[in-house]
C-alpha cells in the first residue's frame, strides 16, 4: 500500500488570529464539558463503576475536570478475557490492515487538535505551546508506527539458498498491560498503546490517575478509528488496588510501563516473579526517570547555551523526564553564564495556560510540596539566585528556581525533582563536566554546548545517556528524528518513535520452505 513519506506535524502558529480564535473557542467548549463522567471500556462496552476518581485542574485546584470510573480486580479479569478474545482476530489481521486504523486515528486527532490542546490546559496545566507540541507528538507516533508496521510485515532480508524459501516473520506476544504517566497524557498514552496494538497485540490501558480524562479522549478517538472491541480495554484505577494484580496476572504476556524509577523497578520485580506452568516470561518495557544535564564549555555560544538551559529546565515547569535540571559550566564562563541564566529565568511569566509560554502550575499538591522541599534542600546545598517562591491559593504555582555553586554530590544534583528547579555547578573542563554529568543513576538526556569538534567526539563516546544533544536543548526529541529513551535507571533501553520500539512487542519466527 503506497503511503506518503513520514513528516512531523508542524507547531501551531499562535500569531495567526484564526488559530488563537479556534483555541479560545475550544477552551470555552471544554469548559462546558468539565465534570462529566468517564466509564471503563471493556470489550467495547462502557462500564460505570460506583468508585469514581475526580480529576482536578492544577491551575484551579477545586475545579473538577471529570469523574473517571475506577477498575477493580474483577474488571481486570473481565478485561483480560475480552483482550484474549479480541486477540484471536486482531493478531490475524495484517500489519497493513492494523496500520490503517492508526492513520485514521491520526486524522481524527488532527481534526480535534484545538479541543485536545484545551483538555491538556485544563487537566495537565500545560501552556498552549507545550500542549500543541504534545498533540503533534501523538499524531507523529500514529503516523510513524503505522509506517514502521507496514515495513515490519516484510520481515528481514535473509540469505536465500537453492530450493529453500526462507522468511523471518514477526508475531505478536499476546495480551499486554499499558501503564502510562501523567505528564504526557496524550502523546505517551498514544505511543505506548498503538505500538503494542499495531504489532497485533491487544491491551489493557491503565492511565495515570492525575490525567485520566485526556486518556478517555484518546479512547474516543480510537473508537472513532474503528479499533475493534476488546483490542484496547480502558481500565483506569488505583495502582495500589489493582496495579500489582494486573502486572502479576498469569494471562498477561507483557507490560509496557512509563513512569518513575521506583514504580518501574517494582513492576519489573512483580512481572518477573515466576508463575508455575506459565508458558512465557513476561516482557517488561520500561521508560523511567531522569536527572539530565547541560554541560557548557568556555568555547560555547553562551547566549545559545543560556537559552537552551532555561528552556530545558523550565519547559512544562520541569515536569518532563528529559528536563535539564542540572547546568554544568566551565569555570572560565561560569559567572557570565549564571547571569545569563538568571536574566532569562526572571523574564519567564508564571500563570495559567496561555499562548505566551507561561510557566504553569505543577500537577498537584503532592508535587507542590515535594518540589518545595527540594527548594529548601537546595538553599542549604548552594546559593539561591532566582525564584524560590510558591503560591497555592488558586493553583500549584512555583516560580522557576535557580541555585548556583552546588557541588556534584548534592541531592539537587543527583535526585529527580520533576519541577522548576535548576542546579548549577562549576567544573574546570569538559572532561570533568562529563564526569559530573555521568555521576547519577540515570542515563536519559544530556547536552553539550561547545565549539570544539574534539570535545563533541569525546562526549559522543563518554557522555552516558540515551539522547545526547550538541549545541541544543535536551528536551523535545521529535518522533522519527531523535528516537527517545534511555538506560540505567532511565529505562530498558528501548527507543520510542522508530522501528526499534515495535520490536519490543513482537517475537520473530523463521519459516523455511523446501520446494
Ligand atoms: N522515560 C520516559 O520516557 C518518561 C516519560 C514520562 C515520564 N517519565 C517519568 O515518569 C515519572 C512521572 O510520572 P508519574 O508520576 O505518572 O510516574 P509513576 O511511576 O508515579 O506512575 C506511572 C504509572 O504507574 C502507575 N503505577 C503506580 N504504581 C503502580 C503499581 N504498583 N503497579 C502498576 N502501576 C502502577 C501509575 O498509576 C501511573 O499510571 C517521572 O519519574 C518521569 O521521569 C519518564
Ligand atoms: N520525550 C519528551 C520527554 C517525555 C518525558 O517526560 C522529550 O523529549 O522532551
Amino acid at each position: 500500500m503506497p503511503v506518503a513519506p513520514f513528516k512531523n506535524d508542524a507547531p501551531t502558529d499562535w500569531g495567526n488570529p484564526e488559530n488563537k480564535e479556534e483555541l479560545n473557542s475550544s477552551l470555552e467548549f471544554v469548559k462546558t464539558e468539565l465534570g462529566k463522567e468517564y466509564p471503563l471500556v471493556i470489550g467495547g462496552r462502557e462500564i460505570s463503576t460506583e468508585h469514581k476518581l475526580a480529576s482536578y485542574n492544577p491551575a484551579l485546584h477545586n475545579e473538577v475536570v471529570g469523574y473517571v470510573c475506577q477498575a477493580g480486580k474483577d474488571d481486570i479479569e473481565t478485561a483480560i478475557t475480552a483482550a484474549r478474545k479480541a486477540y484471536e482476530s486482531w493478531s490475524s489481521a495484517t500489519f497493513q490492515e492494523r496500520a490503517l486504523h492508526l492513520f485514521k486515528a491520526a486524522e481524527i486527532m488532527k481534526r480535534r487538535k484545538a479541543e485536545l490542546i484545551a483538555w491538556q490546559v485544563y487537566e495537565a496545566g500545560k501552556n498552549w505551546t507545550e500542549a500543541d507540541g504534545e498533540i503533534n507528538e501523538a499524531t507523529d507516533f500514529l503516523e510513524m508506527y503505522g509506517r514502521n508496521a507496514i515495513k515490519l510485515e516484510q520481515g528481514q532480508e535473509l540469505v536465500s539458498l537453492p530450493g529453500i524459501e526462507n522468511r523471518l516473520e514477526y508475531k505478536p506476544l499476546g495480551v499486554g498491560a499499558i501503564i502510562s504517566p501523567w505528564n504526557f497524557p496524550l502523546a505517551i498514552v498514544t505511543g505506548m498503546t498503538v505500538s503494542a496494538i499495531v504489532t497485533g497485540n491487544t491491551v489493557l490501558l491503565k492511565p495515570a490517575s492525575l490525567t485520566p480524562v485526556v486518556a478517555a479522549k484518546f479512547m474516543e478517538i480510537m473508537h472513532e478509528a474503528d479499533i475493534p472491541d476488546g483490542v484496547i480495554n480502558f481500565v483506569p484505577g488505583s495502582s495500589g488496588e489493582m496495579g500489582d494484580y494486573m502486572v502479576a496476572h498469569r494471562d498477561i504476556n507483557f507490560v509496557s510501563f512509563t513512569g518513575s524509577k521506583e514504580v518501574g523497578l517494582r513492576i519489573d520485580e512483580v512481572a518477573h516473579t515466576r508463575i508455575p506452568d506459565q508458558r512465557w516470561i513476561k516482557r517488561v518495557v520500561a521508560e523511567m526517570g531522569g536527572k539530565n544535564g547541560v554541560v557548557v564549555d568556555e568555547s560555547a555560544d553562551l547566549d545559545a547555551a543560556a537559552d537552551g538551559i532555561v528552556t530545558s529546565a523550565f519547559g512544562y515547569q520541569g515536569q518532563k523526564c528529559s528536563a535539564g535540571s542540572r547546568a554544568i559550566i566551565h569555570e572560565n564562563v561560569y559567572d557570565v553564564m549564571v547571569n545569563k541564566i538568571i536574566e532569562r529565568t526572571q523574564a519567564l511569566q508564571v500563570g495559567s495556560g496561555n499562548e505566551n509560554n507561561a510557566i504553569g502550575p505543577v500537577i498537584d499538591e503532592k508535587a507542590f510540596k515535594k518540589i518545595n522541599e527540594y527548594v529548601e534542600i537546595g538553599k542549604n546545598e548552594g546559593i539561591l539566585v532566582c525564584g524560590g517562591d510558591s503560591d497555592d491559593t488558586e493553583g500549584y504555582y512555583i516560580t522557576p528556581t535557580v541555585i548556583k555553586d552546588v557541588t556534584p554530590e548534592s541531592r539537587i544534583m543527583k535526585e529527580e525533582i520533576f519541577g522548576p528547579v535548576l542546579a548549577i555547578c562549576k567544573v574546570a573542563n569538559v572532561e570533568e563536566g562529563v564526569e559530573v554529568y555521568n555521576n547519577t543513576e540515570f542515563g536519559l538526556t544530556g547536552a553539550l554546548y561547545t565549539n570544539k569538534r574534539d570535545q563533541i567526539m569525546y562526549a559522543r563516546q563518554k557522555m552516558d545517556c540515551g539522547n545526547l544533544f550538541f549545541n541544543g536543548k535536551c528536551t523535545g526529541a521529535l518522533v522519527g528524528v531523535q528516537p527517545f529513551g534511555g538506560y540505567y535507571m532511565s529505562g530498558t533501553g528501548s527507543k520510542t518513535g522508530c522501528m526499534d520500539y515495535l520490536l519490543n512487542f513482537v517475537q520473530a519466527k523463521t519459516c523455511a520452505e523446501n520446494f
